[in-house]
Order: C-alpha cells, then structure tokens, then sequence
C-alpha cells in the first residue's frame, strides 16, 4: 500500500460526533492470533487508555482501527463510517500516530506537513499555512527548513503529532506516543490530548506508562491475549475501594498509626511498610477517604502522608494480572 493510496484523499467535513466503535475484531498472522475478539469504544470528546502486557496485540489492534490492517473479522466504525467496508472515507476522519516518525526523513519538517496537507486536498497556500500553523504548535519552527531526520527522538514525536493532526482528524490515534519523550515535553503531550479531547476528538491511545496515562485519560480498555478484558471509567472510579498510604512524622510512632486505623477496622495489608514508611489499608472511596483523615486529625494522630498508593491504572492492571495468574494456575494440571 503506498502513502499515496492511503491518504489521497479530499480535506474531512468537521469533526463527526461518535469516536470509535468496533465489534469482534480478529487478526491472526499465520498461526499467531494477535488479535482475537476485541470490542471497544473511543467515544468522542475522551480520551481513552488502551492497557495491556507485551504482545497482547495492541499495535495491531491500532493497525486495524486506523484501517492500515484488514481484519479477518469484526467491525470498525470511525466517526460513523464502516471502516471495514470505506476505509478510504474513514481515513479522512483518522489521525494515526505510530511508535516511530517513519517515512520521509530527507524531506524538511515544513515539505512533510505540506505534503501531507495536500494529500489530504488542501490547497498549495493553505497546506502551508497550516504546516507553518501545527510546526508553531509543536514548537519546531526552527527546524522548518530542515530535514527531519536531524530531529531528535523527542522532535520526531512532536512532529509526528502535528503530521497526525495536519488534517484536523475527528479520531486520534497514538501508539507509545511519550516514548522518548523529556518530562516538559510529556507534560505538553498530556496537555496537548486533553485539549484535543475538549474539543471534540476521540482520543485512543496506548502506552506502558500508567501513571501517565492515568493523567490524560478519562478511561480505560483492557487488553489481553488479542482480546478486551474489561473497561474502567475514572469519573465512576472515585467510589471504589483503593489501597491509601498513611504516614506520621515520627517512624517509631507507627504503632499508634495502626492502632487509630484499627479502631475504623481498617488493618494494613501484608505488604504493609515494605516500601516506604507508613501503613497501606484498603479505603472504601474518596469520600470515605476524607473522613477517615479528618477523624485522624481530630483524634490528634500526627499523618505527614495521607495518599492514594499507585495510580488506579496500576492497581486495575496489577489486579487483572493477578486474577489471570491465578485463573491459568488454577488449569494447571
Ligand atoms: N506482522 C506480524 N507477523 C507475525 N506476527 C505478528 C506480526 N505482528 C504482530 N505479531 C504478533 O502478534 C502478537 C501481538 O503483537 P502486537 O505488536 O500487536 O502486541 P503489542 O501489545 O503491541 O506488544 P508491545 O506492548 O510489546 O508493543 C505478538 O505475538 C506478535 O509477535
């Protein structure tokens, strides 16, 4: 498949309203089943996380959404169109940022954003203009006129963001997207996507940084072996039950800590203090949370740390992977 047959094609309507839908997607590589039955939604206006270990199928699960891979089975709808039966009308629709920048590395940043904006029918002034536009955005502007291939890692990603976005895409995908990147730039990134989405645009976008995605995400889809697991949603996430690590000032204290919390029947796990100073106790919900540190408070019970422990990413991810130990152990003969 050349550049040219996968984006020759006229500028996007605005923004469609519906993101991401697919059913029952499969893809095998010969006999490795890198993607078996995934369902998901990006729905417009989030960002969405996509989890999973090494090798779940992630990259390909990606390749099938942006149409760049065919599926052997299931269904992607992208702004509304079937992307299985258009893919050529989806693609007007779709940003696709992979892991690496990729093509065209002679060519300067400004001729690649160019080009691309009029591979996606825009005028010769107005691919331009937006070329000068997106590099302003991703602060490469001195870099304009120079070929890409002296950007560094962190600047080929920023460049590959505004390659993704020239055409103002309804849909945004990002494979690792942070990969590489200096913790400004990070920052920027996560700021970036959380802007995007207020706008309108469904953001999906896979990483093995929780704590970050974390950060920019909304929610989350679980992946394993080639299939979706489970979906979390942060906003509905503030009841639920996390582990807390609570901390006073003076370590040899750490006895009354204990007993205070006992006293709310809150015991620390057995991992408890391992780590750092303090004491880890499931919590039931941050409205729970609030409480109890105001009864520790009131009761006189000196706390310097009082803190979520890991990202809830992490904790879903860790839980998942221990439930799936457990279960495969559990089919051992
Ligand atoms: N072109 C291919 N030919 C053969 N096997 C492939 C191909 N692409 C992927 N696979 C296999 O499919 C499975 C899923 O790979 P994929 O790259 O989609 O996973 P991933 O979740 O993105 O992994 P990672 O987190 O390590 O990047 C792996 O077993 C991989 O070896």
């Amino acid at each position: 498949m050349t550049l040219s047959s996968v984006l020759d094609v006229s500028p996007p309507p605005p923004a469609a309203g519906s993101g991401i839908v697919a059913h029952g997607l499969a893809r095998s590589f010969g006999p490795v089943h890198a993607v078996r039955d995934v369902s998901l939604t990006a729905p417009a206006g989030t960002v969405t996380a996509l989890v999973g270990p090494n090798g779940s199928g992630k990259t390909t699960l990606m390749l099938l959404l942006a149409t760049l891979l065919r599926p052997d089975a299931g269904s992607v709808a992208v702004a509304g169109v079937d992307a299985t039966a258009d893919p050529q009308e989806a693609r007007r629709h779709l940003g696709w940022m992979p892991d690496t920048l990729g093509v065209w590395e002679s060519l300067t940043c400004h001729d690649i954003l160019t080009s691309l904006g009029r591979l996606y029918g825009m005028g010769r002034v107005a691919a331009a203009a937006r070329a000068d536009e997106q590099l302003e955005w991703v602060e490469l502007t001195e870099f304009a006129r120079r070929p890409a291939r002296v950007l560094s890692r962190g600047q080929q990603q920023r460049l590959s963001l505004a390659r993704a976005t020239v055409h103002r895409p309804a849909v945004l995908l990002l494979d690792e997207p942070a990969n590489g990147l200096d913790p400004t730039s990070r920052i920027r990134l996560r700021d970036d996507l959380r802007a995007m989405a207020a706008a309108g645009t469904a953001v999906l976008v896979s990483s093995h940084v929780l704590a970050e995605l974390e950060e920019m995400s909304d929610r989350a889809v679980f992946v394993r072996e080639g299939a979706t697991v489970s979906t979390q949603d942060f906003a509905a996430a503030g009841a639920q039950t996390r582990p807390y690590r609570i901390a006073g000032p003076d370590p040899a204290r750490r006895d009354e800590l204990v007993h205070a919390l006992a006293a709310h029947g809150l015991l620390p796990g057995a991992d408890a203090g391992n780590r750092r100073d303090g004491v880890v106790v499931q919590v039931r919900g941050e409205q729970a949370a609030a409480e109890l540190l105001a009864d520790l408070v009131r009761d006189g019970v000196p706390v310097s740390h009082f803190a979520p422990e890991g990202s809830r990413l992490e904790n879903a991810y860790l839980d998942l992977d221990l439930d799936h130990r457990r279960h495969t152990e559990g089919e051992r003969p």
